[in-house]
């Protein structure tokens, strides 16, 4: 046998699993004991984050993103606060929002609840797995199982919060209190979401027409709104260089309300660099989403990001996604289209959006080049 040969044996032997065990989830791979990073988690060399890395060391230490008070979009300062607002969408698509209000008891109750589910047996927490994109909980990993050539180094649970009296009883009853936190959760998420969404309504100049002409009624749609909450657990990773914990891809929704804990790893890409968003404790991070790039016919950007994963930590994030009822149309708002600023967009919807990610591999932003005019 040649000695490259035998090299790939040992390689295979160390890392390498049956199909199957994929499926199980990078945690299971992880708990396994392995040592090196299996052949179906690696990314050809070009998606790799290896040079990124180094360059976001080096690179542009003054690039932060915009921070957002919430007590001054509250308050007198509004006005300033909203000017931030806009310009952070327009340039960022990202940013972080502190004093936001939810108390920390209940987010720390999620965090933990979160944590304790994933260190739950793999019996217990493969229960809750399906391929059914409409299923009001839906444990997995990678970005989609079922499709991806090469999986990301993730897991999750996600569960589906609209209604919650619907789904609640599907949700996980282990660990004990985990339901009821993810509720507390969500109806607080949930609630600074329409605040803010009040906040980038007005910042498109929309607000008069929802509140006093009742024009569109728009705030009502987004209070039925859908809102999925997903937990992503990053196992940590012995060759963090090979692979990724989410590949490059933007959010569906109309924003994305994510907890990230004190462990970096959220990348987004702006100027053509992928920048990392350094963890702020008790701050949300909050990113524009494909519906909100859609609504307002593109002023606001639905930016790429992804998660790299790293050898010491394991991490954690929770992010919600925020949109409109799922069989509700999603369309460049009129009043933000005229001779100047044409419509930029076709129509969408949830639906669609479905189809299209379980039809094919979502790569970067895909589907929402397919929603463009051209
Ligand atoms: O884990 C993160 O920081 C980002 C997660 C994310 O992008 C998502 O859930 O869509
Ligand atoms: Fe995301």
């Amino acid at each position: 046998m040649s000695p490259a040969m035998s090299t790939a044996i040992e390689a295979n032997k160390e890392g390498d699993q049956p199909e199957s065990q994929y499926q199980k989830g990078v945690k299971h791979l992880w708990d396994s004991g392995i040592t090196r990073v299996p052949n179906k988690y690696i990314l050809p060399a070009s998606d790799r984050p290896g040079l990124t890395r180094d360059d976001n060391q080096s690179g542009n230490p003054n690039l932060k993103l915009p921070v957002i008070d919430f007590a001054h979009l509250q308050g007198s300062n509004r006005s300033h606060a909203l000017n931030t607002l806009a310009k952070a969408c327009e340039e960022y698509g990202f940013f972080q929002l502190t004093n936001h209000g939810i108390p920390s008891e209940v987010i720390l109750n999620m965090v933990e609840g979160s944590k304790r589910f994933f260190e739950l047996p793999f019996e217990e927490r493969s229960k809750y797995m399906s391929t059914d994109m409409y299923a009001p909980v839906r444990y997995g990993t990678s970005f989609n199982q079922n499709k991806d050539r090469v999986f990301c180094w993730r897991d999750f649970l996600k569960l589906s919060c609209q209604p919650l009296s619907g789904v609640l009883p599907f949700w996980p009853s282990s660990p004990v209190d985990f339901r009821q936190s993810a509720v507390d959760y969500s109806k607080q998420a949930k609630f600074l979401y329409l605040a803010l969404t009040e906040a980038i309504l007005e910042s498109l100049g929309l607000v008069e027409a929802t509140t006093k002409n009742n024009e569109y009624d728009s705030l009502k749609e987004f209070q039925d709104g859908s809102q999925l909450i997903v937990v992503n657990c990053y196992p940590s990773c012995p060759e963090p260089d090979l692979t990724l914990g989410m590949p490059p891809h933007s959010d569906y929704g109309f924003l994305t309300l994510l907890l990230q804990d004190e462990v970096k790893g959220l990348q987004i890409q702006h100027d053509g660099r992928w920048v990392t968003v350094e963890p702020i404790p008790n701050s949300f991070v909050v990113n524009v989403g494909d519906h909100l790039e859609i609504f307002s016919n593109g002023r606001y950007k639905s930016v790429l990001h992804r998660v790299l994963v790293n050898p010491l930590n394991s991490r954690i994030s929770i992010a919600s996604l925020h949109s409109l009822p799922v069989n509700k149309t999603v369309q460049p708002s009129p009043k933000l289209i005229d001779e100047t600023n044409p419509r930029r967009y076709k129509d969408t919807n949830f639906a669609s959006f479905l189809d299209y990610i379980s039809s094919c591999e979502p790569k970067g932003k895909n589907f929402l080049e397919s929603r463009k005019l051209t």
